[in-house]
């Protein structure tokens, strides 16, 4: 393709995406699939070129104005162009053959520009409410935190103990030229060089690998479901921590995958049938009190809640997450948070573990709803020490992922998304 004509596409995702109305990911799809005559590289320069600008937005906003007019409506034109120009992810020379000679020197003066310089909110590069909420959690830890946020998350693998031990899963990544490395504190993990396409490799259709965050690894190991046992896995969703629960349970007892969604739960499907597994339950509930829930109320020995939240943990895999969520989002999410968490604990048989799980880094969405479910449940329920479950798990260094009893898992201090995770027993 001409160098202008795919700037200019970048142009087009871009002024899409930055609508902000949908997810990001959802956008590119959509815009791949109307496009389907591009490249592995096209592809690549466009979905990566509009996550770096999705990353750093206010900065690049503030260079694209660099010596523009000052008319907003003559700006508004090339804003995204300039967007797509200092996002730019694919070959340099090849942006530069499409740039006019205003433009050239436009970039010269906006690389020239020193961050160090600039105002906070340029370098760290989040909405005032959640910097002010983050600063607030980490005082001196905020800054490593922005950086790390502003980086790309790396892939992480899940090896199905079902299928094959993970020494062996590495050796045949190896084989077919891919560098994994075991993860620092999941046992059953994998952290992969590069971003190489998994999909067509036999151990990928065979279901020994599956894409997981070492953090989303981590609640499953906190959950600890066991062989025979009753499980359910209450928010499912595409179901990462259903294949996880289920390798654990060895295709043994009975594992119910609940969500709302049946969109999403339809995607859990290709993904069970390649791990092997024939001890999980999809089913679709109408909310979290639909009769399903009553009728194995005081049954389960295991129930995860994995909550629907506002993902700010996932910001560096979800950038479009910063700028798409906002203070009156996480309230509305808190209060079905409590709902969903006293629901799902009415299942939980007398000794068995309830854990209620995020991957939100705001203490709204964390310990503020366990010291909420504490509260009205204390007498019912006891904490039970992460650190401890965690170790039992033969997860490494498992002291080092925990504030006070629950999983805290931090970008910055542990490579992984910001997950939370609060485990109980009933009395
Ligand atoms: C964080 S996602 C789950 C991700 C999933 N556990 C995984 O590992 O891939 C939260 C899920 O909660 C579901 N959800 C939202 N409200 C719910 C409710 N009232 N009861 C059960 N699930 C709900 C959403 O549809 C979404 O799939």
């Amino acid at each position: 393709m001409h160098p202008n004509a795919l700037l200019d596409l970048t142009t087009d995702l871009l002024r899409a995406v930055m609508r902000l109305d949908q997810p990001a990911d959802a956008v590119v799809s959509a815009f791949f699939r109307q496009h389907r005559k591009l490249g592995p590289r096209e592809r690549h320069t466009l979905a990566e070129t509009t996550y770096a600008v999705l990353r750093r937005k206010p900065l690049f906003e503030h260079l694209a104005a660099l010596g523009g007019d000052k008319k907003p409506n003559a700006l508004k034109v090339p804003l995204m162009r300039r967007l797509a120009i200092l996002g730019w992810q694919g070959n340099e020379a090849f942006l530069r053959a499409a740039l006019t000679p205003d433009e050239l020197a436009w970039l010269a003066r906006a690389q020239a520009v020193k961050p160090d310089n600039l105002p906070a909110a340029l370098r760290h590069l989040l909405p005032t409410w959640l910097a002010e909420a983050l600063q607030a959690a980490l005082d001196k830890d905020f800054w490593p935190l922005a950086a790390a946020l502003d980086q790309p998350a790396p892939m992480d693998l899940r090896v199905n103990a079902l299928k094959m031990k993970r020494e062996e899963a590495q050796r045949l990544l190896a084989e077919a030229g891919i560098v994994a490395e075991p993860t620092p504190y999941s046992p059953w993990g994998l952290r992969v060089q590069g971003k190489p396409a998994l999909t067509q490799l036999p151990l990928f259709q065979d279901g020994a690998i599956e894409v997981q965050d070492e953090g989303s690894q981590l609640l499953a190991l906190l959950t600890d479901a066991h062989r025979g046992e009753m499980v359910v896995d209450f928010c499912a969703g595409a179901g990462g921590k259903t294949l996880a629960l289920g390798a654990a349970m060895r295709n043994t007892g009975r594992l119910y995958a609940f969500d709302v969604s049946g969109h999403r739960l339809a995607a859990l499907k290709p993904r069970l049938a390649r791990s092997g597994l024939s001890n999980v339950y999809p089913a679709q509930i109408a909310h979290e009190r639909d009769d399903r829930v009553k009728r194995l109320a005081g049954k389960i020995q295991r129930v995860l809640v994995d909550a629907p939240c506002s993902g700010l943990g996932t910001i560096r895999r979800n950038p479009d997450l910063k700028w798409r969520q906002s203070p009156a989002d996480v309230a509305e999410l808190q209060q079905r948070q409590q709902a969903i968490l006293a629901s799902a604990a009415r299942l939980v048989a007398p000794g068995g573990r309830l854990v209620y799980a995020t991957c939100s880094l705001l203490r709204a969405e964390n310990e503020d709803v366990a010291e909420g479910f504490d509260a009205a449940h204390g007498r019912e329920f006891e904490r039970l020490p992460a650190a401890e479950l965690l170790a039992k798990a033969h997860v490494e260094g498992a002291d080092t992922l925990v504030e006070g009893d629950a999983l805290r898992l931090w970008p910055h201090r542990h490579g992984t998304d910001g997950f939370f995770a609060m485990a109980w027993q009933r009395r």
